[in-house]
């Protein structure tokens, strides 16, 4: 288990969900882990559990200050930045009725801005290492709409995942975005529509929800040099919803 031996990985959101998946299998595959939530109990709980190969830092992915803090460090604990995992987030059911400008820029900023934050915060440390893989993680409403608010800011994921795959390809820079669909996590499980997502989850063409592993497999190919000549790409995984 050493696809990712000796990097240096930056996961966002990972106390949870999906971001907890992807910790967990990066510290196995040999990478040193810094993740980030604003979840504190959580976060420290798995990172006692995970042990030396991995550091939790308490972030709010809105903050740019804080953004600085958790690169540099992440550059004294365990070197330059060679990964990032664009993956916190939040999700959203109001209408484009009940929804107000408040709701509004609170999805922008935590769904939408940290992703360009967290780019540009670890450019430079990337250049250090000669190179890197950002992954954002985006949503099946990245390929088609959904919920107003939601399906806007993973639209704009993949937007800004092409923009800055051209700027910075020449550095040996890689990034891609991912797009699932249905995946059994707390954002799914402990939301207020549990009930309609379990009835959709009905009409999937294979028929379930995936597993957060599952989309690891994805995050952990673009993460690693095996996937050293995609970048600007968007990469589904959605059990074939977006085929529909
Ligand atoms: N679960 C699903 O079906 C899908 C989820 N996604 C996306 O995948 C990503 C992960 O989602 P899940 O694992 O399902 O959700 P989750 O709710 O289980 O985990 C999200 C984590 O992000 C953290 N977080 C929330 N706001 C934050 C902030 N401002 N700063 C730092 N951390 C913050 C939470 O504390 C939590 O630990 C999100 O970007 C979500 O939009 C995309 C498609 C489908
Ligand atoms: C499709 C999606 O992004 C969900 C369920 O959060």
């Amino acid at each position: 288990m050493t696809r990712l031996l000796d990097k240096v990985a930056i996961v966002t959101g990972g106390a949870s969900g999906m971001g907890e998946a992807h910790v967990r299998r990066f510290v196995e595959e040999g990478a040193k882990v810094v993740f980030t939530d604003i979840n504190q109990d959580a976060g420290s709980k798995m990172a006692e559990e995970l042990g030396e190969n991995s550091l939790f830092v308490k972030h709010d992915v809105t903050d740019e200050a804080g953004w600085q803090a958790v690169v540099e460090k992440t550059e004294a604990v365990f070197g330059p930045v060679n990964i990032l995992v664009n993956n916190a987030g939040i999700s959203m059911s109001k209408s484009i009725f009940d929804m107000s400008l408040e709701d509004y820029k609170k999805i922008v900023n935590i769904n939408q801005v940290s992703v360009f934050l967290g780019m540009k915060s670890v450019l430079p440390s990337m250049q250090k290492a000669e190179g890197g893989s950002i992954v954002n993680i985006s949503s099946m409403n990245g390929i088609v709409g959904g919920a107003v608010g939601y399906t806007d800011t993973k639209f704009a994921v993949r937007g800004m995942t092409k923009a800055a795959a051209l700027q910075v390809g020449h550095l040996g820079i890689r990034v891609n975005s991912v797009h699932p669909g249905v995946i059994e996590t707390p954002m799914v499980t402990q939301g207020d529509a549990v009930e309609q997502i379990k009835e959709f989850a009905k009409s999937i063409p294979m028929r379930r929800m995936a597993q957060s592993e599952e989309v690891t497999n994805m995050v952990l190919f673009l993460a690693s040099d095996e996937s050293s000549y995609s970048t600007g790409s968007e990469f589904v995984i959605d059990g074939g919803l977006t085929a529909m």
